[in-house]
């Protein structure tokens, strides 16, 4: 690492080279500049392509080469600072399988879905949001998908997408589509389906709790007197209440059932991912119907690790909990006249047990896509800190044991080559190298195929600026 210093430290002398031809208004094409420089390697992308920000054709300020090799020629030591970039890079990627490259992505009309996640903050919206712009610029119609509930697809758009429905985005040259799905809290239009869902649950567990039940029907309830109720029924004579009024009824079993699923808990907190399975479900519905059959890639811009690793785990538990509910309710069913008399309607419980039973179903076809080689990918977007090379390598592994296929990892904000480096840039780029060795060390990390992204000198922001991270990132 020292010899980064000791190299930077002999750059120096070209800083004015560099302060002539850069001004502040051409920041980013100090990038472009510096790409001039950069080798061109193999499966790795080159981190400094093509700056051009217009949709169709891009230009590239410095691309000339005679530009290039003059430099190359008169300035010998950019031959060994590229030198060194480039058996570091080469030495962190190679042990890569044989991954194909966005060719690949890109060919074929069958549906697609590319899932990008990772640490909060590392890029995944401005990765996923490059990729869609980029599937839509190759005759893809395009879907780009948030489901985590802090969403910034607007944001690096730079266009209002907000409302939970499908909306054009404006500048790709073929159709492409965003949609931010609304969570629990929302208070969008789109429907707060995790809501209904709780109730569903709610209202199946409410049929075996109070003797004059009152059927609500699912768009009628209140959630926070229904909570209250539930609540205070459970804390009556000391926790025991529900268990009393059950025994009562000759049904003490069911009442340790119930116990079992935690409904409380479940009401009180819903399971952390529910409202992201939730999300990816609802769309996947969309997507089911005719009018969407057109959309042939679909990206996913996911909430950050910790969620997608309790969504992943979900599908599972709702399975187990909705079959032990729905197990209960058949039980109920067919238990005296009497107590069938408090339960109210038939038609109602139904309802209530076909939504749980659709509920199931969905969760299942969530775990089914995470998992499906053919069809499904997901990339995981990393920054070269320790931290988050270290979080990295726990997402490979949980999705490893749950069979998601993962083979790209993207190494998001990795500082530009520089002819000089002030101390701070330095420490920094140390840093960064330990990271990317600390990837090449990784059991976890060192099969997949590596991209690489600069960090650049703006916000990315617009299609424009995503074109331009687009064609950095997926070649
Ligand atoms: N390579 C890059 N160079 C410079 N800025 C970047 C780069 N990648 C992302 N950014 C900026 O970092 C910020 C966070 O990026 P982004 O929203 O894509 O991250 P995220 O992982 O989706 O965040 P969150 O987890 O909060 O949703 C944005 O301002 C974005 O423009």
């Amino acid at each position: 690492m020292e010899k980064t210093a000791a190299l930077n430290a002999s750059f120096t002398s070209y800083s004015l080279s560099f302060n002539k031809i850069l001004t502040p208004k051409n920041s980013m094409a100090a990038v472009s500049f510096l790409a001039s420089f950069s080798p061109r390697i193999h499966s790795l992308s080159s981190p400094f392509p093509s700056l051009s920000i217009k949709p169709k054709r891009p230009t590239n300020t410095f691309q000339g080469d005679s530009f290039t090799l003059f430099f190359y020629y008169f300035f010998p030591s950019f031959w060994i600072y590229n030198l060194y970039i480039w058996v570091a890079v080469r030495s962190v990627a190679a042990p890569t399988e044989d991954v194909a490259g966005f060719d690949d992505m890109v060919s074929g009309k069958q549906r697609k879905y590319y899932m990008l996640g990772g640490k909060g903050g590392v890029g995944k919206t401005s990765c996923a949001a490059s990729l869609a712009v980029k599937f839509a610029n190759n005759g893809h119609h395009t879907l780009v998908v948030s489901t985590d509930p802090a969403h910034s697809l607007s944001d690096s758009f730079a266009q209002d997408l907000t409302g939970g429905m499908l909306v054009p985005v404006e500048g790709p040259d073929f159709p492409l589509f965003a949609l931010e799905v609304c969570g629990i809290n929302s208070k969008s239009k789109f429907p707060s389906f995790s809501l209904k869902i709780l109730f569903c649950l709610l209202h199946v567990t409410l049929e075996v709790m109070y003797s004059k039940v009152k059927f609500i029907a699912l768009t009628q309830i209140n959630p926070e007197k229904a909570r209250e109720e539930f609540r205070d029924a459970a804390k009556n004579n000391g926790g025991t209440g529900v268990k009393d009024f059950m025994d009562g009824m000759g049904l003490g079993m069911l009442a340790e059932q119930l116990g079992e699923l935690k409904l409380g808990e479940l009401l009180d907190t819903p399971p952390p991912g529910l409202d992201e399975a939730i999300a990816i479900s609802k769309v996947m519905q969309f997507l089911d119907s005719p009018q969407y059959s057109k959309f042939t890639r679909i990206v996913f811009d996911t909430a950050p690790t910790g969620h997608t690793l309790r969504l992943l785990s979900l599908p599972d538990f709702l399975d187990a909990s909705i079959g032990k509910i729905l197990k209960l309710r058949e039980k109920i069913a067919s238990a005296t006249s009497a107590i069938k008399s408090v339960f109210g309607q038939e038609e109602t419980r139904q309802n209530a047990a076909d939504k749980l039973e659709q509920l199931r179903e969905r969760m299942v076809k969530v775990r089914d896509l995470f998992r499906d080689t053919d069809s499904t990918e997901f990339v995981i977007v990393t920054i070269p800190t320790v931290m988050a090379v270290s979080e990295s390598s726990r997402l490979r592994a949980s999705l490893s044991k749950e069979n998601v296929p993962v083979r790209r990892l993207i190494v998001n904000q990795i500082l530009p080559p520089s002819a000089f480096d002030c101390k701070f840039c330095a420490v920094k780029r140390k840093d960064q190298m330990r990271a990317l060795d600390m990837i090449r060390n990784d059991p976890e990390l060192l099969s997949l195929k590596l991209i690489q992204s600069p960090l650049v000198d703006m916000e990315i922001r617009g299609v424009p600026a995503l074109k331009f991270m687009g064609d950095i990132v997926w070649k």
